[in-house]
């Protein structure tokens, strides 16, 4: 796992642990070896640590952390290392993370790559660094740059990271090469002066500002999450404490956050999210179907969403035509366009060079035959069956037989967009979020006929473009609406029942989620929730009034459009379930108004309201989808728990410390989540999403955790 050699006076000791070199025990010891080994040997006059393959150490081997863990720890082996009379160097390429920084911290001397990043990503799994690195980072950058990388888990590139002090200097070529070159150039130097444990926090006198700052700043930025909290206090400490006392506080706080529920969740999204990578489908998989290289892109569409498509697209460096029928549209969405990436460059998202670049990759366009040639197009107009199969049409007359047509459906059936073309397994769904250049799951539909090949091509354009893609069967609403559905549907019942939306509302946001279901229908409009229930109403042959209760047999609210009706159409009329400070406010205040309207309603249609538990408000909204999703899996539109959990984790910022809902069920228990599904069947018998999975039945019944048939490592941690 490390490999030893000695070149010239210089020991390398080389890890070996594919793919990202984490440090699992064999590693750690491995070093631990190699340090003694070049220490004793009298040839050896310097030493140098790196990764063999694509990195430096990443950090811990995350799959170690369920289990009772092993000596040497970390600590012990980074001692051994700061200690040496030896002078170490760090050759840092690739991603130095988490232990993997704390290892480099440890050596006297740490050289990178331009290309390497550093960083402390353990935030990002629900725990802190556990090896002096909230000790030692404040030693060198300062406390404001400690508290935002820890606290963050950014990875720092690295000539960023030498601005910090971090890297002492950047090196070209082959990188254990040029550790060695540097690592002969301190031979000789006493190491004393590059201990860290021995230096001062820099301005540490003034740790309590600092300190406040940062705990302000994740209390607000990070509602809900224990880890970043932690490690304020840690990093804290780094200030008020001596070393090793600084350390000692370390470990008591990392054993602590390390075996909460939080952490075992975040891991558990960590592995989910590369399970989710791991795709099958009919006739093959993400390890047999070959995607076909995107060198051209266009979008049909220059709204909301074609333009925020594009924006991602650009930003990828990829170009990208943009479709639209009049000279009018097409303006206004280049507009759009501009506005969102110099928004981008402001936030420092995409870098301004890439800003400037993605205008001469941009082609706005009002001709089909301009596509002829282009790799993938993504349709983006509004979702109307007949218009997405009129545009499909047209593209595949013009488009050359090997481009993939793409459509950004959020429900509507792939085989009945494909049936459009002549290319039907080249045709296949990609359901972005609003706002597309945000959100960062894109939901990938496969259709009867789609073919491996296509699939794995918007598989792998997703990651290029920075999402998160997921692989689901098409079916109306796909995952990630479908599931979703029960949620706004049930928060609709209760508020009729007896609940103020705002009372709604903070139960969910207590329970993690970061807007309530009022606070998210005043933010996308009354109106549009209203048109497209219209729309099903039209189809199911049901003529709407404020008296409606049911349609087709299953229990409905009307409140949204009796509000509608009324105007109040959400934040940009400045009224909706909640009022605003203006049109297009955004501060919500409780509306008396509104509970006069719900009392009407209520009275019209003989309702008689009732207190409502939060424990109830909890449960209908999310044991109602959790049911669903069982559906989902049952169904086969997804294959894994894990592809719904990180459709919602990424879809609709459901809060990662819980997991995803499927695992939120697991947590529970799905014995107690399924005699509560059955229990609100009996009392709600005209909703067909109580009506109970089979799948969950038969594992409540036979008390099968679900975490048995997950395929992520992170499900049993
Ligand atoms: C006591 C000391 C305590 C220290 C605390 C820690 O160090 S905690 C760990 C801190 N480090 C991290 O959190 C890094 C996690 N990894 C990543 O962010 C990314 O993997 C990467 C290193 C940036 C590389 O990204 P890339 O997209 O290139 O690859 P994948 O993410 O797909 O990963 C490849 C496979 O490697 C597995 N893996 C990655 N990191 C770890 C890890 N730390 N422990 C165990 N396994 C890890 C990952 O699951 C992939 O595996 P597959 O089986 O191929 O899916």
């Amino acid at each position: 796992m490390v490999d030893y050699s000695v070149n010239s006076s210089v020991a390398l000791l080389l890890v070996n642990n594919p793919p990202v070199n984490a440090l699992s025990h064999a590693v750690r010891k491995g070093l631990a070896d190699g340090m003694l080994k070049a220490t004793k040997d009298t040839k050896v006059k310097a030493i140098v640590i790196a990764g063999k393959g694509r990195t430096f150490p990443a950090g811990a081997d995350i799959r170690e952390f369920s289990g009772p863990g092993k000596e040497p720890w970390l600590v012990p082996v980074g001692n051994g290392i700061e200690a040496s009379g030896k002078p170490v160097v760090a050759a840092i390429h690739g991603t130095c993370l988490g232990g993997g920084l704390e290892v480099a911290l440890f050596c006297h001397y740490r050289v990178a790559l331009k290309s390497a990043r550093v960083g402390f990503p353990e935030v990002a799994i629900g725990i802190l660094p556990g090896a002096a690195g909230t000790q030692r980072l404040p030693r060198v950058t300062g406390l404001p740059v400690a508290f935002d990388m820890i606290t963050s888990g950014r990875h720092v590139p690295a000539e960023q990271a030498k601005k910090y002090g971090i890297i002492d200097e950047i090196v070209t070529g082959d990188i254990v090469n040029a550790g060695i070159r540097y690592a002969m150039i301190m031979v000789g130097k006493s190491t004393i002066p590059r201990r860290l444990r021995a230096k001062p926090v820099p301005d540490a006198e003034n740790v309590q500002k600092y300190a406040d700052a940062a705990m302000a700043h994740v209390k607000r930025k990070y509602k809900g999450y224990e880890a970043p909290v932690y490690c304020v206090k840690a990093v804290r400490a780094s200030a008020e404490k001596p070393y090793d006392l600084g350390v000692e506080n370390e470990k008591t706080l990392f054993n602590v956050v390390g075996k909460s529920g939080q952490a075992r969740a975040q891991q558990y999204a960590f592995f989910a999210e590369r399970v989710v990578g791991k795709w099958e489908m009919p006739g093959g998989n993400s390890q047999t179907a070959k995607p076909i290289p995107v060198r051209s892109t266009a979008v049909i569409g220059a709204g909301t969403m074609g333009t925020g498509i594009a924006v991602c697209i650009l930003s990828a460096g990829l170009p990208c035509y943009l479709v639209e029928q009049n000279q009018k549209f097409l303006e206004n969405g280049l507009k759009t366009i501009k506005a969102l990436m110099e928004g981008s460059v402001k936030l420092g998202k995409i870098s301004p060079e890439v800003g400037q670049r993605a205008a001469s990759l941009l082609k706005p366009t009002m001709s089909y035959d301009d596509l002829t040639g282009v790799d993938l197009v993504i349709e983006a107009v509004y979702e109307n069956l007949e218009l997405k199969k009129e545009i499909f049409a047209k593209l595949d007359k013009v488009c050359k037989p090997s481009t993939i047509l793409c459509s950004n459906t959020s429900s509507i059936d792939i085989d009945r967009i494909a049936v459009a073309t002549k290319r039907p397994e080249k045709c296949v769904g990609v359901h972005f979020f609003a706002p597309a250049y945000h959100m960062k799951l894109l939901e990938n539909i496969y259709s009867t006929k789609t073919s491996p090949d296509t699939a794995a091509t918007v598989m792998k354009l997703g990651k290029t473009i920075g999402k998160v893609p997921i692989l689901v069967k098409s079916c109306q609403g796909f995952l990630a609406n479908r599931m979703n559905t029960p949620y706004g549907t049930e928060s609709g019942f209760l508020v009729e029942e007896g609940a103020l939306p705002w009372e709604v509302d903070q139960v969910m946001e207590d329970f993690g989620m970061p807007m309530g279901p009022f606070k998210v229908r005043d933010l996308s409009g009354l109106d549009v929730g209203s048109k497209i229930t219209a729309e099903i109403a039209k189809t199911l042959g049901v003529t709407l009034t404020d008296e409606t209760r049911f349609m087709a047999g299953n229990r409905y609210s009307h409140m949204n459009t009796v509000l509608a009706n009324m105007g109040r159409l959400g934040r940009k009329s400045g009224k909706g379930w909640y009022k605003y400070e203006k049109a297009g406010g955004k501060i919500a205040s409780i509306d008396d108004d509104v509970i006069t309207v719900l009392n009407n309603h209520c009275k019209k249609l003989g309702i008689e309201r009732r207190t409502i538990s939060s424990q109830e408000i909890i449960e209908r909204l999310m044991y109602s989808c959790i049911n669903e999703g069982f559906k989902i899996l049952e169904e086969g539109i997804a294959k894994r728990p894990e592809e719904i959990d990180i459709s919602w984790l990424y879809g609709f910022t459901f809060p990662k410390y819980l997991g995803g809902p499927m695992y939120y069920a697991n947590q529970v228990g799905l014995g107690r989540v399924y005699d509560r599904i059955c229990y609100y069947h009996e009392n709600f018998p005209f909703s067909k999403h109580w009506v109970p999975s089979q799948l969950l039945r038969r594992l409540s019944e036979q008390n099968i955790p679900m975490s048995q048939w997950m395929a992520s490592p992170g499900a049993r941690l």
